[in-house]
C-alpha cells in the first residue's frame, strides 16, 4: 500500500468513528524496540535462564582459554576443587543456610569446574563434551527451578522492581524500597518514604497494597523500622497464613535461660520471644484451648538450658508432664511430695538469698555450676486443693524468688484467687499468657484488670495454641500460635538432653542438706508428728575472717566423732546455710569431712 493511500484510509476512517491501526507487512523490517524487548526478557528472567547461562558462559570461556592457554587446565580443576570445598565449609556465610544447598552449589562448581579445564586443554567442541554438557544441565537445572526460596525471591525482586509504579497507583510516590529479605511466611522489606510521607499514610493504604501486590486480604503488615526512624517503615507480607494450621515445633530455640524463649509465631510471622529469667509465669486458658502444649514448649527449651534445673509439679498423676520426667530434677504427683517439693524450694530460695547477701550480691546470675531453679506446676487449681497448707511456701517463692532465679511457672484453666490458692501468688506474675478463654471475664483473670476493656480478647481466639501474651517488650494484643510439640518431638529432645542436665549448686544443696538435719534433731527430742520451726538462736554477729578461724579452730580440734552442725554455728555465730556453705568448700579441698550424718571434723585434726 502506497504512504498515500494509507493516509486517505485514515481519514475515512476517522470519519467514520474508527481508530485506524497500524499494520506491518511481511517484507517490513523488525523495529528496533524487538532487541531490546528481548535483551530485558532476558534480564527479567535472568534466574531462569541461569542453568543456560552458565553453560555459554563455560562454553565461551572454554573456546577462549584452549586458543590462548590450554596449559591452564590444571589451575581451573585445582580452583573449581577449592571453591567447591568453600562453599561446604563456609557457604553458611553466603546465604546457603541448608546442607543440601551447600552441596548442590559445590556439586555445580565442581562439574562446571572440571568441564571448564578438560574443555581447556582438549577444545569445548571435542565430543563428548558437549554431550556432557547438555546432560549437565539437565540434571543440574531441575534442582534450581525447583528451589522454593530462589523462586520466591524472584517473585519479590518482580514486584519491588514495579514499586514505583505502585507506589504512585496507591498515592506513595516517592516511597523507594531499601532492602528485602524472604523467608518461610514470606518477605519484608524495608522502605524510605518521600519527603512529608509519614507511617500513618502507609498504614492508611493497607488494602491498597495488598490489592496492588496482589497478595490475600490480610496478608500486609506495615511497622515502624526497628531504628524508628519517621521517614521509614518496614512491610510484611505473608505468602502464607502463619496460624492456618499446626506449627510443628522446630527444637529449643535457647541454651540457656538467660536468653529469650521463642513460643511460635504471632500472626505477622515474628516469632514470639519471651525471657523468663528471673519471671514468674502463668499460663491459662479454658480446656482444650493449649497450655499444656505451651507448656511443652517451655519444657522442650527450658530441658536444652544448661542453666536451669526444673522440678515440677503434676498432680494430674504425672500425665502431662512425666514424658519430660528424666530431664525434670524433681517431679511431685502427689499432694505430699508436692508439700515437700515447694518447702524445699523456699529452704533453696532462702539459702541463695543468705549466701548472696553475705558476698554483697544482689541477684542470682544463672550459670551451669549456679542454675536456675523452675517450678512448674501443672494445674495449679489441683494444687490448691488437695495442698491448701502449701499456700504460705508458693507465696514466699512468688514474692522472694526472682533475685534468686526461684521461679515459678503455673498453668491453670480459670485463675480466680481460690484456685491460685489466695495469697500473692496471681499478683507477682510477670507473664502472662492467655490461650483462649470460655468467657470475657476471664481474660482480666489472666491477663490483669482492664485487659479485656484494653482490646485484649483472649475469649475470640479461635484454635487450639493460639494465645495472647502480656509480659516486658509485649504490650499490645497480637494473636501468636504456639509451636505444637509432637511426642516423637518430646522423645527426641529428651532422648538429647537428660544426660547434660545440670545438678542444683552446692550452695542450694547444703542449705537442703541443712535443713533435713533440723526436723531429724527435732523428732528426736520428742517433738512427734508434726515438724515444729526451730527458731535461729540470736548469736552475736562476727567478723567474717573471725567466724572462719572458729569453724576452722574447732573443726581441727574435733574428736574423732566430729562436732555437731548446732555447735559449729554457735561457735561461728553463722546461720546453717553459711556453716554447710564452708564445710562443702572445706570437703572440696579436701580439709574437712563428715564423719556420720551432721557431724564433721578437719581431715588432718591438730588434736
Ligand atoms: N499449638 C497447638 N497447635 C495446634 N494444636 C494444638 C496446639 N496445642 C494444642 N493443640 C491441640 O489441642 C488439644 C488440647 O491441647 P492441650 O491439652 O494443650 O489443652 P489444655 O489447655 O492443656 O487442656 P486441658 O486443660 O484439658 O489440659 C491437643 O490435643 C492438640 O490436638
Amino acid at each position: 500500500m502506497r504512504p498515500q493511500q494509507m493516509r486517505r484510509n485514515a481519514r475515512r476512517m476517522r470519519r467514520y468513528g474508527l481508530q485506524p491501526m497500524v499494520v506491518m507487512n511481511s517484507g517490513d523490517q523488525l523495529p528496533e524496540a524487538a532487541a531490546v524487548v528481548f535483551a530485558r526478557w532476558l534480564w527479567r528472567y535472568r534466574s531462569e535462564l541461569a542453568p543456560f547461562n552458565v553453560a555459554a558462559l563455560a562454553l565461551i570461556a572454554a573456546s577462549a582459554l584452549h586458543a590462548i592457554h590450554p596449559e591452564w587446565w590444571p589451575w581451573l580443576l585445582g580452583g573449581a576443587g577449592l571453591a567447591a570445598s568453600a562453599l561446604v565449609g563456609v557457604g553458611e556465610r553466603l546465604g546457603l543456610a541448608r546442607r543440601v544447598e551447600r552441596l548442590y552449589a559445590a556439586a555445580v562448581t565442581t562439574a562446571v569446574g572440571s568441564w571448564l579445564a578438560v574443555g581447556t586443554a582438549l577444545g569445548p567442541f571435542v565430543r563428548p563434551l558437549p554431550q556432557l554438557l547438555l546432560l549437565g544441565i539437565v540434571l543440574l537445572a531441575g534442582p534450581w527451578w525447583a528451589h522454593r526460596r530462589r523462586r520466591a525471591r524472584v517473585r519479590v525482586e518482580r514486584k519491588l522492581a514495579a514499586w514505583p509504579e505502585i507506589s504512585e497507583a496507591i498515592g506513595l510516590k516517592g516511597s523507594r524500597v531499601m532492602s528485602a529479605v524472604v523467608d518461610v511466611w514470606g518477605w519484608r522489606a524495608r522502605f524510605g518514604l518521600a519527603r512529608g510521607q509519614t507511617i500513618q499514610d502507609v498504614t492508611g493504604k493497607i488494602p491498597a497494597l495488598e490489592s496492588a501486590l496482589g497478595t490475600f486480604r490480610g496478608a500486609v503488615r506495615v511497622h515502624p523500622t526497628p531504628d524508628d526512624k519517621a521517614n521509614r517503615f518496614e512491610l510484611r507480607v505473608l505468602d502464607i497464613d502463619p496460624h492456618a494450621d499446626a506449627i510443628p515445633w522446630p527444637g529449643p530455640s535457647v541454651s540457656s535461660i538467660t536468653e529469650p524463649i521463642d513460643l511460635g509465631p504471632f500472626e505477622d510471622a515474628a516469632p514470639a520471644r519471651v525471657l523468663f529469667l528471673r519471671r514468674h509465669a502463668l499460663f491459662g486458658g479454658a480446656t482444650g484451648a493449649g497450655k499444656s502444649g505451651g507448656i511443652n514448649v517451655l519444657m522442650g527449651n527450658l530441658t536444652a538450658c544448661a542453666d536451669v534445673v526444673v522440678w515440677a509439679i503434676d498432680l494430674k498423676r504425672g500425665m502431662e508432664l512425666n514424658p519430660w520426667s528424666p530431664c525434670i530434677d524433681r517431679l511431685a504427683t502427689t499432694p505430699e511430695q508436692a508439700r515437700a517439693l515447694l518447702r524445699d524450694a523456699v529452704t533453696v530460695l532462702e539459702g541463695r538469698a543468705e549466701w548472696l547477701a553475705a558476698r554483697g550480691q544482689r541477684v542470682w546470675e544463672p550459670t551451669p555450676e549456679f542454675p536456675a531453679l523452675v517450678i512448674l506446676i501443672d494445674e495449679y487449681a489441683e494444687l490448691a486443693d488437695d495442698a491448701p497448707d502449701t499456700a504460705a511456701d508458693t507465696d514466699s517463692i512468688a514474692r522472694l524468688g526472682r533475685a534468686v532465679a526461684v521461679q515459678l511457672i503455673a498453668a491453670t484453666q480459670r485463675p480466680t484467687q481460690k484456685a491460685m490458692g489466695g495469697g500473692a501468688v496471681r499478683s507477682q506474675m510477670d507473664i502472662r499468657v492467655s490461650f483462649r478463654v470460655r468467657e470475657r471475664k476471664d481474660v482480666d483473670l489472666i491477663l490483669g484488670q482492664g485487659m479485656l476493656a484494653a482490646g485484649w480478647h483472649a475469649h475470640t481466639l479461635n484454635a487450639p495454641g493460639k494465645f495472647l501474651i502480656s509480659a516486658a517488650g509485649h504490650d499490645s494484643p497480637r494473636r501468636a500460635r504456639a509451636y505444637l510439640v509432637t511426642d516423637e518431638a518430646v522423645s527426641a529432645t529428651v532422648h538429647q538432653h537428660a544426660d547434660n542436665r545440670p545438678a542444683l549448686d552446692h550452695v542450694s544443696r547444703s542449705a537442703l542438706e541443712a535443713e533435713r538435719d533440723k526436723p531429724r534433731q527435732t523428732v528426736a527430742e520428742g517433738a512427734g508428728d508434726a515438724i515444729p520451726e526451730v527458731a535461729e538462736p540470736e548469736l552475736p554477729k562476727r567478723d567474717e575472717s573471725g567466724s572462719e578461724a572458729a569453724l576452722w579452730t574447732l573443726l581441727s580440734s574435733a574428736p574423732d566423732e566430729g562436732v555437731t552442725i548446732a555447735h559449729l554455728k554457735s561457735a561461728t555465730g553463722k546461720g546453717r546455710s553459711w556453716v554447710y556453705y564452708r564445710l562443702q568448700e572445706l570437703a572440696d579441698e579436701g580439709r574437712a569431712r563428715q564423719v556420720t550424718r551432721g557431724r564433721w571434723r578437719a581431715t588432718q585434726s591438730n588434736s
